[in-house]
């Protein structure tokens, strides 16, 4: 059979291709399904499975006079099983001897390692021609030695190109038609004949002299993985393939880390602009990463990881503005054969960081404690150290016009690089950071610069009425914030004060009903989860009402929580608890919103933030603060019915507090006017706050359920109260705010009083809150915000609103 098409394909198979088992039919099945459609193609092959590695552990053996035979055997049998008839005695014997020699020479030479490597990439193309002649392909094993010619540098040598492509042409014009010639990669030998090797990634480098030479088509580079990806899948599961990239980018791709492709194995294919499509073997309708020429479209590509890193950091004040110290540095590395892959120093010159192979990090560090040793003695560089727990991240197609969105979401995540650098003209970044925080950082980027949804991390401490609300509204609208806002919002933990639920990827609808058999935990044990799992933009509610927890948002924020809280006690423990929080925010550049601490969902904190920041000066406030004694008056005046059947219905419909006497003595609507006062900066304790006590002396000692079963004590109370009211009067409690506002401390009284019903706030209903804002601008007229002041639902809402404005700020 004849090719139909006359221009060549070259298809080149990586080791994990070509392993046993699945790999190798799949490879064969490639083959011959372009050559049954007539396609022109040349094979490339590289050593199959583990073999390179695994002729590099024989002879580390070999030369340490260890015994290799076992692993030698089992090498062999690899290569040959379940492949019937097919022989390699030749290659096996050379194998046998360069190994025997080594053993009693105790040593090797580069050449030497040459010899035994070639010998794999010589054994897979041999079988996989042996096996394509058996399926009735005309395939012809194509030794490269006898066509790639290069310098004579053992394990990384250079072609020799005009030579080369005369043999690669000779040899095709020989070989065409009908015949697919199965190529060793990486392989190739000197003018002496001896065997050179390409050095890394030789394989695809032979497949793109190849390419070059012949004018192909298309060079398909058939791996394990799908194509290029925006990051490393194993690492980030919302990467994304890369459809298409040019040359240059890809070329950025490879030069940060991306182990499919090599700079030299990308120039052959530029000089003849032949396009390179990264395949998977194993995944036939998948059509991989195409490279070309084109500029594909502009944006950030990729981020790509340079692991076995070091970081070398060589500091002295004696280096401000002295000439030459980076000539120096380069110098004494580049004796030693040790390139630098990315420097770094301030503009003072105290300080240069640089990034160099982990391996070569000792022997860096000797070379520049020589080279700079009259300096040390001078006190001109003071410390040379190593950091090797580092990686690189290089953020290809970035520029620092919008750096700072990555940047800030790795400081909110508080990954603090240790060095960045970025490139002139060529857009890209790259940064530093220890290995330890790779994974969050690579997360945290990618979720910032590649548009897909954002993840936000989500731990629930109290899942009573407000919590547990919380928890099924944002599950409810989880799907729809994901596709209009591209936030991934993902509850990792739900905790009461007992026990906690832990699931990385999040709580299902179940919830409830898993969360009372978790464990029992300590708020140490939410943090490690989240560091264990690399949890990035972390947010800790506090949905409880305990003062315990509060002890709690110190180590939060250390540990990169954001903090929203619908419990009011962190805000109005002592001023100096309220001054120090904040101060830890400020360190750990952390939030902290509570916009539920009064008035439930109202917008009411935001508004006074707002008007205090723009200098709009308040003058007081007042109001009914308290949803629940709204409710629980409103309708008692109103209606003639008991006081403790109106309470008891204010308790079940969750407008109270979890302990709802915190409601009738005035603390909660203290807290709630302490709250805003510390919003206008004063600086007023909870004690100063004059409370109007609505439980009678007699209930006040005992436990909540005790006092739950005495509230009939309280009709005649109020009763009376109701009745001794003037005509078209009724009562209301209420908090204000008084006093001058532009000193230290204002007035706070929370009181019962009785306002003519055609009042405002005689008009409340329900359970409304009530706030009158009055500022110098505005005069008499207050500013009113009214509404629903309690209930889970609109509380929950509230708190919803908070994560939601977080996510903003992240
Ligand atoms: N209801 C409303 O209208 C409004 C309420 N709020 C505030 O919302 C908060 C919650 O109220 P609500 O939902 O009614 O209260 P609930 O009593 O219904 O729920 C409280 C939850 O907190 C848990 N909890 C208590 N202590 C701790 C602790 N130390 N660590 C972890 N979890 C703990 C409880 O668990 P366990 O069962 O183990 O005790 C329970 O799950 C309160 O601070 C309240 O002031 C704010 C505005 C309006
Ligand atoms: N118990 C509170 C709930 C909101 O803070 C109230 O009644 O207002």
């Amino acid at each position: 059979m004849y090719f139909k098409e006359d221009k060549m394909k070259i298809l080149k198979f990586g080791g994990k291709s070509l392993a046993n088992g699945k790999g190798i039919h799949k490879v064969i099945n490639i083959i011959e399904n372009k050559v049954g459609n007539g396609e022109s193609i040349t094979v490339v092959l590289s050593a199959r499975g583990r073999s390179t590695d695994q002729l590099e552990e024989i002879l580390d053996r070999a030369v340490n006079n260890e015994s290799y035979q076992e692993q030698l055997q089992a090498f062999k049998q690899y290569q040959v099983d379940s492949y019937g008839d097919f022989k390699v005695d030749d290659e096996f014997k050379t194998l046998d001897k360069l190994f025997e020699g080594v053993s009693l020479l105790g040593d090797y030479s580069k050449r030497i390692k040459d010899q035994v490597l070639s010998q794999g990439e010589v054994i897979s193309a041999k079988l996989l021609t042996h096996i394509l002649k058996e399926k009735g392909i005309n395939a012809n094993f194509t030794d490269s030695r006898e066509l790639i010619k290069t310098d004579g540098k053992f394990g990384e040598a250079q072609p020799l190109d005009k030579l080369s492509k005369e043999n690669v042409v000779k040899h095709f014009k020989k070989y065409n038609g009908t015949t697919v010639n199965i190529v060793t990669g990486f392989i190739a030998s000197n003018t002496k004949n001896e065997t050179t090797t390409l050095g890394r990634n030789g394989s695809n480098y032979t497949a793109a002299l190849l390419a070059n030479y012949l004018d192909a088509e298309e060079l398909q580079n058939f791996t394990h993985v799908s194509g290029i990806y925006t990051a490393n899948p194993d690492l980030v599961s919302d990467a994304k393939k890369i459809e298409r990239l040019s040359y240059t980018e890809a070329n950025e791709l490879a030069y940060f880390g991306a182990n499919i492709l090599h700079a030299k194995t990308i120039i052959p294919l530029i000089e003849k602009n032949i396009p390179l499509r990264i395949l998977n073997t194993f995944d036939d309708q998948n059509n991989g990463t195409l490279i070309t020429a084109e500029n594909s479209s502009k944006g950030i590509k990729s981020l790509s990881v340079l692991e076995n890193v070091s970081l070398i950091n060589l500091e002295g004040r004696g280096l401000l503005g002295r000439v030459g110290v980076d000539a120096r540095i380069f110098k004494a590395l580049a004796y030693k054969n040790i390139s630098v892959s990315i420097i770094s120093q301030g503009s003072s010159e105290r300080g240069i960081g640089l990034v160099v192979e982990s391996e070569k990090a000792i022997e860096a560090k000797k070379v520049l404690k020589q080279e700079f040793e009259a300096d040390f003695y001078k006190k001109d560089v003071n410390k040379i150290t190593v950091a090797n727990e580092v990686a690189v991240i290089s953020i290809i197609g970035q520029d620092l016009s919008t750096f700072h969105r990555p940047y800030n979401a790795l400081i909110k995540n508080q990954v603090i690089p240790l060095l960045f650098n970025n490139t002139v003209s060529g857009k890209n970044v790259s940064l530093v950071v220890y290995k330890a925080q790779l994974h969050k950082a690579l997360n945290v980027i990618h979720g910032e610069i590649f548009g897909v949804a954002k993840k936000i991390n989500i731990a629930v401490f109290g899942h009573g009425l407000v919590g547990g609300t919380l928890i099924d509204q944002i599950l409810k609208s989880a799907k729809d914030i994901e596709k209009r806002k591209k936030i991934d919002l993902n509850i990792f933990a739900v905790a009461n004060s007992r026990k906690i639920l832990l699931n990385e990827n999040g709580v299902d609808t179940n919830w409830k009903s898993i969360v009372e058999e978790g464990d029992s935990y300590q708020i140490k044990d939410v943090i490690k989860f989240a560091d264990a799992h690399h949890l990035e933009n972390l947010i800790a509610i506090d949905n409880t009402a305990s003062k315990d927890f509060t002890d709690n948002y110190s180590v939060l924020i250390e540990n990169g929580f954001d903090l929203v809280s619908s419990n009011k006690v962190a805000n109005t423990l002592s001023f100096d608890f309220y001054k120090e929080l904040r101060m830890k925010l400020e360190k750990h550049q952390k939030q902290y919103l509570y916009e539920t601490n009064v008035g439930a969902g109202l917008p009411l904190i935001d508004t006074i933030k707002l008007l205090h920041l723009s200098g709009e000066n308040i003058t007081r406030i007042k109001g009914v603060f308290s949803g629940s004694l709204s409710y629980l008056f409103n309708t008692f005046s109103k209606e003639k019915r008991l006081f403790s059947e109106v309470l008891g219905e204010a308790i079940n419909k969750g407008y109270t507090e979890p302990d709802p006497r915190e409601d009738l003595c005035g603390n909660d609507v203290g807290r709630k006017l302490l709250i805003l006062a510390r919003e206008l900066g004063l600086s007023n304790e909870f004690n100063d706050v004059n409370i109007h006590n609505l439980i009678p002396e007699n209930l006040r000692e005992g436990a909540a359920d005790t006092f739950l079963k005495r509230l009939k004590e309280l009709d005649s109370v109020y009763q009376k109260i109701k009745d001794e009211q003037k005509p078209n009067h009724v009562l209301r409690y209420i908090g204000d705010l008084h006093g001058d506002l532009f000193k230290e401390k204002g007035i706070l009284d929370v009181k019962l009083v009785s306002v003519p019903e055609s009042s405002a706030l005689g008009q409340v209903k329900g359970s409304d809150s009530i706030f009158e804002i009055y500022t110098e601008s505005y005069g008499d007229q207050p500013i009113v915000i009214q509404g629903a002041g309690a209930g889970a639902a609109v509380t929950a809402r509230g708190v919803f609103g908070d994560i939601l404005r977080l996510t903003e700020k992240s």
